[in-house]
């Protein structure tokens, strides 16, 4: 596999903030990442780095093997979908798809007019007339027919329905199957997302917490739930991330192999397992606590 995008040792500040710290990872072809982290983490400064929108302070940066700032070779294979995207005051949708279809090699038309029909876009209405989800489908149509090799969605759901980004989601996993190319989105709907996520990027204030495939760091975590005395006895002296009570039954996770000696524990003390979710884990890992203490969901 080759690597569309690789940060080594990349730093970004702004005066005296240190938006990003010392972070190196890479993107493969043909994944779908997760970009995640808590508000100021440092994700956009990431993404605006990538897009050639913003210098490095210190590192290297390399995109489909070049240095992407003013350079089209680099430039042509990305589209960047970000939240609140402006457009020209007069642009109606219709203008939109056309600039959009002249600046994307691989733009696809019927695609396009396919995606507008399923957001219910209304083609000749002026841009600034759209309503804030509508606008937002506006990037999801840009993003998913631009096809570009690279496409990086920030946060491109404000203002979505539910139906609405069920669509997204939907015709982003059947186009992915026939187009297969690196997608990245950034997002705090972690759970919603998930399972299209195949690569995680966490963040953290600047650095970088976590690079695993999501399966692997699905399998670092389970929970268990029973009876509350059998539970906290199996729970005892692991590193817990949550536990809740229903009536004489508690459900705990913890951190351990999902598929080693922990869960045959569980299993002979007749406890019933499940799969823990990506966003707790990643909540309990950006909390950074530990111990047998449980962590607000956000
Ligand atoms: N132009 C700027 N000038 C000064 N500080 C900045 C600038 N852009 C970003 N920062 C700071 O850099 C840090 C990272 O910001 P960034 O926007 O990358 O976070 P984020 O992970 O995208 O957050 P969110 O999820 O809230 O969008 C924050 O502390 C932010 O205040």
């Amino acid at each position: 596999m080759s690597s569309i995008v690789e940060l080594k040792s990349v730093t970004k500040s702004f005066g005296q903030v240190m938006a990003v710290q010392d972070i190196s990872f890479s993107m493969e072809q043909g994944k779908i990442y997760g970009l995640l982290g808590r508000n100021g983490a440092g994700k956009t400064t990431i993404m605006h780095m990538i897009t050639a929108q913003l210098f490095l302070t210190s590192g290297e940066l390399k995109v489909f093997g070049e240095t992407p700032y003013e350079n089209n070779r680099v430039l042509n294979q990305l589209c960047f979908v970000k939240e609140g995207q402006k457009y020209p005051d007069n642009f109606r949708v219709v203008d939109v798809l056309e600039v959009a279809a002249a600046l994307f090699p691989n733009w696809d038309r019927e695609y396009a007019l396919s995606l507008i029909e399923d957001f219910r876009l209304p083609m000749k209405r002026r841009v600034k007339k759209l309503s804030r989800g509508m606008l937002s489908s506006v990037g999801i149509v840009i993003g998913l027919a631009s096809r570009a090799p690279l496409t990086i969605f920030d946060e491109p759901y404000l203002g979505l329905d539910a139906v609405a980004r069920t669509i997204f989601y939907d015709r982003l996993i059947e186009d992915f199957a026939v187009h297969p190319r690196t997608i990245v989105l950034s997002t705090h709907l972690i759970d919603e997302v998930s399972r299209i996520l195949e690569h995680i990027i966490v963040i953290d204030q600047g650095r970088l917490l976590l690079d695993e495939d999501a399966d692997v760091l699905r399998g670092r975590a389970f929970t268990v739930i029973g009876p509350a005395a059998t539970v906290d006895s199996f729970a005892e002296g692991k590193d817990t991330i949550q536990r809740d009570t229903f009536g004489g039954f508690v459900s705990t996770t913890v951190m351990g192999n999902l598929y080693g000696t922990d869960r045959k524990h569980a299993e002979a003390l007749g406890l019933e397992i499940a799969p823990v979710s990506l966003q707790q884990m990643i909540i309990h890992l950006t909390n950074g606590k530990s111990g047998n203490k449980a962590v607000e969901q956000q």
